[in-house]
């Protein structure tokens, strides 16, 4: 028996949250890195507890022939991570209409409740009431908790706070055996760690504990120009070396090297009163860096936020003309790059495909880096913002799943491209798509041992590589907590079940093939 006929005779009854309509179908079928055809899965759960994924997943192991399940987040990958297959149930997790959870503050503990399928944020909103946020981010607020925890999490808080996964303090999971299993440092230890950055392998996160800290009211919001990439890679690292309450709370940075992307989407930072005078600032048509930083504070902290500033800023070696900045509200620097979203949809420009490409970076080849990709392939012309940061790797906890390089500083290195079809050639997916391979290609020739953030493999050798150290442990924990290889199956790193290799579990019904 296939998930058809489990459907057709409605084995898989799930609270009636089960719906196999076209536009349901529809839109669960494709991602925002639009670079795969749309294949519609059989059926979509709209879940609204965790005991209905369970039913699911218990249905999907149980049956002669398992069946794939993905969760989906907000469906924001980029190749097709949350995707199923023609054969499989994806489980829409962000989805208000059956009424999941709403977030739970608990202000004394500092800590919030949240369902998988929360957007980060309606997290905002909710703490915000209370007067508290999360303390780590990403760029973007409109990802799920379980997307973004399933990968790391991670923006310019990262150097100080570490990345989201870091700032977890208990989950309720969903195995691919349909136990809910409640995880944290104390209970089921190895399930926690292993499903934080774990690419959604050995479970459906349902619920997250996410720890809270008082939420500052505005941000000194800064952006410095540098000409000299040593530079400015000095006074990035030496930012997210300082301790103490007396540093900037945000350090992330990005590459110019076509004047035109100075105003880029990711946020509408240089407003019409606020110009860059890119001419301004001799860098003889060769690559510039900008550096950006945030000082948060509170209201009453505003006699004394500029001089702080000041004396923070004496410290860097930037051009000294090219100091922009501006002061907001801290929900509105949080949610900046929805702005700029909003934007590119009113000119049809955000949904069109993104071959974006992350790649951790060792700090002791981020030069290299620099030469032979930002001065070297990328040939003057991107199609997209490229962001560069760095974090500390002694923030990120060595148990969890996700993988970084083996220094303790390394930098992200964002190539966050958006492909046009009438573009001119260097705006072409296919262009893009060659410079990706290019810049991979680049790094191995050259040794310099990235890692890809968001990962994306071909082969099963590539995923061992990629786990390195890892991979020992990742492989027995898919062994323990997903043993049909169920769950997550369009990250590709484990064979499907649809070209099942695992036996049956009842030998009398091995006919199904689907
Ligand atoms: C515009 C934009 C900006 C971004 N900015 C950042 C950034 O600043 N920092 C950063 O770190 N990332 C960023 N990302 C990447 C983003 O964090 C990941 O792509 C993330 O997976 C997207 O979340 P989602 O909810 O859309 O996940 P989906 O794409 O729906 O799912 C991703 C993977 O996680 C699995 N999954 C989803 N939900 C669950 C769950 N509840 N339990 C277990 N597994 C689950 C899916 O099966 C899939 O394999 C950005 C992406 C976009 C499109």
């Amino acid at each position: 028996v296939g998930p058809t006929e489990l459907l057709r005779i409605g084995a898989i009854d799930v609270d009636g949250h089960f719906t196999v309509h076209p536009s349901d179908l529809t839109s669960v079928s494709s991602d925002f890195g639009m670079l795969k055809s749309p294949e519609k899965p059989l059926a979509v759960l709209h879940p609204s507890s965790a005991e209905d994924v369970a039913r699911l997943i218990r249905t999907a192991y149980g049956s002669a022939t398992a069946f794939p399940v993905s969760a989906r987040g907000h469906g924001h990958s980029i190749n097709g991570q949350s995707s199923v297959g023609r054969n499989g149930v994806v489980v829409a997790m962000n989805h208000r209409k059956t009424g999941t959870p709403e977030p739970l503050v608990k202000p004394e503990e500092m800590y919030v409740d949240v369902w998988g399928g929360e957007l980060w944020v309606d997290v905002l909103k909710k703490t915000l009431e209370h007067g508290l946020a999360p303390k780590s981010w990403t760029d973007y607020l409109y990802l799920s908790v379980g997307g973004t925890l399933s990968n790391a999490g991670i923006s310019g808080q990262a150097f100080h706070h570490g990345p989201q996964i870091s700032n977890v303090l208990e989950l309720d999971v969903v195995t691919g055996k349909g136990e809910v299993k409640r995880c944290s440092e104390e209970e089921n230890t190895r399930l926690f760690h292993g499903v934080l950055g774990g690419l959604g392998q050995f479970g459906i996160i349902t619920r997250a504990r996410i720890s809270l800290e008082p939420a500052p009211q505005r941000v000194r919001w800064i952006r410095v120009l540098y000409s000299s990439f040593e530079v400015f890679t000095e006074d990035q690292e030496y930012l997210i070396s300082m301790h103490g309450a007396s540093k900037f709370d945000y350090v992330e940075g990005f590459v110019i090297v076509d004047e035109g992307l100075v105003n880029n989407w990711r946020s509408s930072f240089f407003s019409p009163r606020n110009p860059v005078k890119i001419s301004s600032v001799s860098s003889n048509g060769s690559v510039l860096y900008c550096l950006e930083i945030t000082k948060n504070y509170h209201d009453s902290d505003s006699e004394t936020v500029d001089q702080e500033v000041e004396i923070l800023m004496k410290k860097l070696n930037f051009i000294p003309t090219s100091v922009f900045t501006t002061d907001l509200q801290y929900v509105d620097f949080l949610d900046r790059v929805h702005k700029a979203e909003l934007k590119l949809r009113s000119k049809n420009l955000w949904e069109v495909p993104h071959p974006w490409l992350n790649l951790f970076v060792p700090k002791s080849r981020i030069s290299d880096f620099d030469k032979g990709v930002f001065k070297g392939i990328l040939g003057n012309k991107t199609s997209g913002p490229i962001l560069i940061y760095p974090m500390n790797k002694d923030k990120w906890d060595e148990r969890s799943s996700a993988v970084t390089p083996d220094e303790e500083v390394f930098y992200l290195v964002a190539l966050l491209r958006s492909a046009l079809k009438d573009g001119e050639e260097t705006q072409k997916l296919e262009y893009l798509k060659e410079q990706n391979r290019r810049i991979l290609e680049f790094c191995e020739q050259a040794k310099i041992n990235v890692k890809q953030y968001l990962p994306h493999h071909a082969t099963q050798e590539q995923w061992v590589a990629h786990f390195g150290d890892k991979w020992d442990r990742f492989r027995s924990l898919k062994a323990e907590f997903d043993p049909r290889h169920i769950l997550a199956t369009g990250q590709r790193i484990f064979q499907s079940p649809s070209r099942s290799l695992f036996p049956p579990l009842s030998s009398s019904s091995s006919s199904a093939s689907w």
